[in-house]
């Protein structure tokens, strides 16, 4: 539905008299993604690496170097060919960190107005504008207060206040940037869950800008991760949790546990690797190295299994001695310290080992991947 070709854009970074120095903050770097009919697409990433700026540039609130933006079959922007539509006209519903609902008019009306200043020729009957903000309201839940001043809402409240002021406009594509941000955290986690509800029930398209790794694998159908300017890696949230395509991937999307290792063989499909405390067998791998390639373990702690002695079977056992642990509510993390390395486990939170007790640890080797080296 939505097409983002080579995307660039870069800034001037310079400030005051040294404005066009020559200093360049290349905030977007040849992005490329696709966004299917009904998904809710994220792009994930820590701060400055790009996300409001491929939004803002898909909303035609800024003015890209290079490459192509396609809605529906139809160019919003396109370099080469000189066409950038104006952000009115590209009639997409946009919902922005700092929501700014009119706090001198009722809900309904905040509702109503995107639809009241639309130029006559295309504004709906009243009849129908009442009918299409009663709809909305009732999706959001507000119906209850729409005669109510829009600053008698509270922080949830408002947020689907200006969620409901975008969706009247029965937009092609929502964009929506850290919409949950202002609230607390736990308002945040229900809205997340509401959110998702909403855009399911109306089958909305909608991109969604978050650096909250947990937010993103709740809500999104998929996920691109953004890096420097850059895209990491689309996938699925599972896809992207449990087969990161590089070791930023595998940092920012929870933790993990890299292993440096030189691949002894390489057959079928599993993988053994010589790292300098033995030797690991990986089943968990897309990608297929050459034997004396230099390869990068990710074991995530939660995928190691802690005992008193070794696993029958085990094909992957490390002994080692507990250095911490750290008690986290529904879980406890350990450091184990095994040789020359430290490894995090994380285990249920009936698992408490003392600090100072030998331990084996093994990990399904199916659950074992490989990212690229550095
Ligand atoms: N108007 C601007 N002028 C100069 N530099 C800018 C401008 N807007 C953004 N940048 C820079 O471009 C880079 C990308 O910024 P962007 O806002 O897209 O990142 P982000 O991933 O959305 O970050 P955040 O999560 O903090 O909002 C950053 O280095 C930022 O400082």
């Amino acid at each position: 539905m939505l097409i983002v070709d080579d995307l660039v854009k870069s800034y001037d970074g310079a400030s005051g008299r040294k404005r066009g120095a020559g200093a360049r903050v290349h905030a977007v770097g040849g992005a490329s993604f696709e966004v299917h009919t009904g998904e809710l697409f994220t792009l994930l990433g820590p701060s400055g690496c790009g996300k409001t700026t491929t939004l803002r540039s898909i909303a035609g609130l800024e003015r890209p170097d290079r490459g192509r933006i396609v809605l529906s079959g139809r160019p919003l922007f396109d370099a080469a060919a000189g066409v950038n539509l104006p952000a009115n006209r590209r009639e997409l519903g946009m919902v922005f960190q700092s929501y700014a609902i009119w706090p001198h008019m009722s809900v309904f009306k905040n509702v109503s107005f995107p639809l009241d200043v639309l130029p006559r020729k295309r504004r709906p009957a009243r009849r129908e504008i009442a009918e299409r903000v009663e709809r909305v309201l009732e999706v959001t839940e507000l119906s209850d207060y729409a005669a109510r001043p829009a600053t008698k809402l509270s922080g949830g409240q408002q947020q689907r206040l200006a969620l409901a002021r975008a969706l009247v406009i029965q937009p092609d594509l929502m964009l929506l940037d850290e919409p949950l941000s202002n609230l607390d955290a736990k308002l945040r986690e229900n809205m997340r869950f509401e959110l998702k509800r909403l855009q399911r029930e109306l089958g909305l398209t909608a991109i969604y800008v978050t650096h909250d790794q947990s937010e993103a694998l709740v809500m999104s159908s998929r996920i691109a991760v953004m890096h420097k300017g850059n895209i990491e890696q689309v996938g699925k949230p599972r896809e992207i949790y449990t087969n990161p395509a590089s070791k930023f991937v595998a940092e920012f999307i929870g933790t993990s546990n890299f292993v440096k290792g030189v691949v002894a063989s390489a057959e079928g499909g599993e993988i053994t690797v010589d790292t300098i405390e033995g030797r690991v067998v990986c089943r968990g791998a897309t990608a297929a190295p050459a034997a004396g390639e230099d390869v990068l373990l990710s074991i995530r702690p939660e995928c190691l299994v802690l005992s008193g002695s070794p696993s029958p079977g085990a094909v992957n056992d490390w002994s080692g001695q507990v250095r911490t642990r750290a008690f986290l509510g529904d879980a406890v993390d350990h450091v184990v310290e095994v040789g020359k390395m430290e490894i995090r486990v994380r285990c249920n939170p009936t698992q408490s080992i003392e600090p100072g007790t030998r331990v084996h640890l093994s990990v399904d080797p199916a659950k074992v991947t490989l990212v690229p080296v550095g």
